[in-house]
């Protein structure tokens, strides 16, 4: 009987338990999946990526991330019911199965887990890594705002005990430095989404400067055909559009660094809700959620395998 048949997809889990799941999901689907230790945090956690692969040496890759912000517990469960979804759907899904016969995908499904711990012990909006410096009692960084590409601009604080603290330099972060090293070694990823809660909005780069991407256009008419793919799941209404004239200025990102480092699809998501609950989104949405967004992750997938 397969232990992960026993996890409650439908439930939040903590630290301890996402790992332990992770190894035995790795396990249990070795034939396409492998768990990959690409670094470890400030307070020395291990730093995990599931990688989903058909085989090939040289495949071109696609990029998840949930929970940089630890507190955004719908993404991390998003996540590892995604995780599921992809051996499930392969070799049943003919988009799925296109998409996985030619390129590779990578999820990481606790970008921050030492925030993400913080948020089950002691503080359950915490949202900053937990790393701590000399010349400050404030703790953390915003992983969000330690990205090279436009690092220090607007939208981002210089200010340690701020919320959006951008850390001493770029990549200062060690949760930060594992993925740019991974991802730049590696060298051929096409697309890159990093998953946030909550606002309901599907966007992309710039967020440092309201100037568009040269592919704007192209970005722009893929969102609105993923969000319509999302909508006909349940009913949920996204908006879409550039992260600096959708939500806010915002410098020194994820999705920025990776547009700015060659990979043209890079997206970012808000998950549900619109704020009703907030970051405490109930655990009955999780699946619901979930399925939503798998139809838009699904969508900006195949964009990318046939452009
Ligand atoms: O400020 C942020 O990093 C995100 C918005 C965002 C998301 C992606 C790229 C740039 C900004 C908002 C959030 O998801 O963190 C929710 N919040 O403000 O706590
Ligand atoms: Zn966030």
């Amino acid at each position: 009987e397969r232990s992960t048949s026993s996890f409650s997809y439908s439930a939040y889990h903590n630290l301890e338990e996402i790992y332990s799941w992770i190894d035995n999901f790795a396990m249990e689907h070795s034939d396409i999946v492998s768990k990959i230790h690409i670094g470890n945090s400030f307070e020395n956690r291990p730093i995990l990526v599931l990688k989903f692969s058909t085989g090939g040496s040289r495949h071109p890759a696609i990029w998840i991330d949930t929970g940089i912000h630890s507190r955004e517990w719908i993404t991390h469960a998003t996540g590892i019911w995604t995780a599921n979804k992809i051996v499930s759907d392969y070799g049943k899904d003919p988009i799925l199965t296109d998409i996985l016969k030619a390129m590779d995908i990578f999820i990481e499904l606790v970008t921050n887990p030492d925030g993400f711990a913080f948020t089950h012990s002691m503080n359950r909006l915490w949202r900053k890594n937990k790393s701590i410096r000399p010349g400050t009692f404030c703790i953390g960084v915003d992983l969000n705002r330690n990205w090279k590409s436009g690092f220090g601009g607007n939208g981002s604080n210089s200010n340690p005990c701020s919320e959006t603290y951008h850390g001493p330099f770029p990549q200062s972060e060690p949760e930060v430095a594992a993925i740019v090293k991974f991802i730049t070694a590696h060298g051929d990823f096409k697309a890159l989404i990093s998953i946030h809660s909550y606002s309901q909005m599907l966007m992309y780069p710039y967020g440092r400067s309201l100037e568009p991407v040269s592919n704007q256009r192209e970005l722009y008419n893929l969102a609105k055909d993923a969000v319509k793919a999302l909508y006909e799941v349940h009913g949920t209404e996204y908006i879409f559009g550039s992260i600096s004239t959708t939500l806010y200025v915002a410098s020194g990102i994820t999705v920025d660094w990776a547009y700015d480092s060659g990979i043209k699809y890079a997206f970012s998501f808000e998950l549900r809700d619109t704020g009703h609950y907030g970051f405490l989104l109930p655990a009955t949405q999780i699946i619901p959620t979930a399925e939503e967004t798998w139809m838009a992750i699904r969508t900006v997938m195949e964009h990318t395998l046939t452009h």
